[in-house]
């Protein structure tokens, strides 16, 4: 797996930390056999050479700096998030806060095009077909990534994964998230201890940073993110005894990221990991990120899979629905571990596996 490297400085130490680069014109066979590997160790992995137009990513960062540069009170048009919608500072309905504003919407086109009606009062139509056409590229590379998926772990069945994706009634969503310049923050010899938020959005591990969006996993099947050239990003490395690691994942406006989310780890029966990140807000730049959750039906069923319970891998998860996972989810706070709440019992053998909806 190629791996790359970023040196990093906490209050105590210089370290330098890795995570997974795949590209996508690398032979088929061998990227799917270390994308696998990266979402095993990671649950984290960049993506090259991914074939999303750049023209569709630039119209859509171009539509997300319109809307976030209007006055505060056009951008309230679109609010408050219900969960979807235009939302400032408070994440969720849980007393998440963080250093940002966003937009969360729902992938289906019809959808959009009602929003658009608020967000983007000038040109509606424009601004649906711009978000419509990116959603429509993203998906499709979330797709041929979850295929991947299917054929490095070796299923009969490779396309289980994106065909959840693809079923019309899909519960994707799409996220633009802006996070505040923090004046002076990049200054040699840096003032990350001044936090005009009055010390609000930190938490203990933040380093000193100002936290944007707080640490938590993905709850869906797959992310797929990409950002302006303002680093923020971190992922939290799965190493049980410490706790983890942050490890900052530098900026990279070309490539995309991908984030493996818990209803796939469940699938997989815990062989992929649904990793942990956060966004910092420390730039004195603004940072934007642009972010496609990939989600199945509300009534698709998620069990792991047949193939992925062995009798070295005992079944790890009960089965749910996606809608009763979305309850559960928005009833808790973003840092929540809540697949935790689905783990089988030890002694239930019983339940039936595999996905239907
Ligand atoms: C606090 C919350 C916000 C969130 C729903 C939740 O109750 C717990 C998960 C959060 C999260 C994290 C990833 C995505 O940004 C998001 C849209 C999602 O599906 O789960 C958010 C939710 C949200 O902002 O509504
Ligand atoms: O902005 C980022 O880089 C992370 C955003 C994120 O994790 C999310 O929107 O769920
Ligand atoms: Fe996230």
């Amino acid at each position: 797996m190629v791996i790359a490297s970023v040196t990093a400085e906490s209050n105590e130490r210089i370290s330098t930390l890795e995570y997974p680069v795949v590209d996508l014109s690398w032979k088929r066979g061998r990227a799917a056999e270390l994308l696998v590997r990266a979402c095993e160790e990671f649950g984290f992995v960049k993506v090259v050479n991914h074939g999303v137009p750049r023209s569709d990513i630039a119209k859509m960062e171009a539509e997300g700096a319109r809307f976030f540069a209007l006055p505060p009170c056009e951008k309230q048009k679109a609010g408050p998030p219900t969960p979807l919608g235009y939302g400032i500072r408070s994440i969720g309905f849980n007393g998440d806060m963080g250093e940002l504003e966003y937009l969360l919407l729902h992938s289906n086109p019809s959808y959009i095009s009602q929003k658009a009606k608020t967000i983007c009062r000038k040109d509606p139509i424009h601004f649906s077909g711009v978000v419509n056409e990116y959603v429509k590229q993203v998906r499709q590379l979330a797709c041929q990534l979850l295929d991947m998926v299917g054929e490095g772990l070796g299923l009969q069945d490779t396309r289980v994964f994106s065909r959840l994706l693809q079923d019309s009634e899909n519960d994707s969503l799409v996220r633009l998230n802006h996070y505040p310049p923090w004046p002076g923050s990049d200054r040699a010899g840096g003032d990350a201890d001044r936090d005009p938020a009055g010390g609000k959005s930190r938490d203990k591990r933040s380093g000193g940073g100002r936290i944007g969006f707080g640490e938590h996993s993905d709850p869906q099947i797959l992310s797929i993110l990409r950002s302006n050239d303002v680093d923020g990003l971190q992922i939290l490395s799965a190493q049980a005894d410490d706790g983890g690691v942050w490890i900052p994942v530098p900026a990279d406006p070309v490539a995309f990221y991908v984030i493996v989310g818990d209803a796939l780890q469940a699938m997989t029966n815990g062989r992929l990991v649904s990793v942990r990140h956060r966004a910092m807000a420390n730039s004195c730049r603004p940072r934007t990120s642009t972010v496609f959750f990939g989600a199945p039906s509300p009534g698709t069923r998620i069990t792991p899979l047949p193939q992925m319970i062995k009798p070295d891998a005992p079944r790890r998860y009960k089965s749910f629905t996606w809608a009763e996972y979305k309850k559960a989810m928005y009833s808790l706070r973003l840092g929540h571990n809540r697949l935790d709440l689905f783990l089988a019992d030890p002694d239930d053998h019983d339940q039936e596996s595999g996905i239907s909806n």
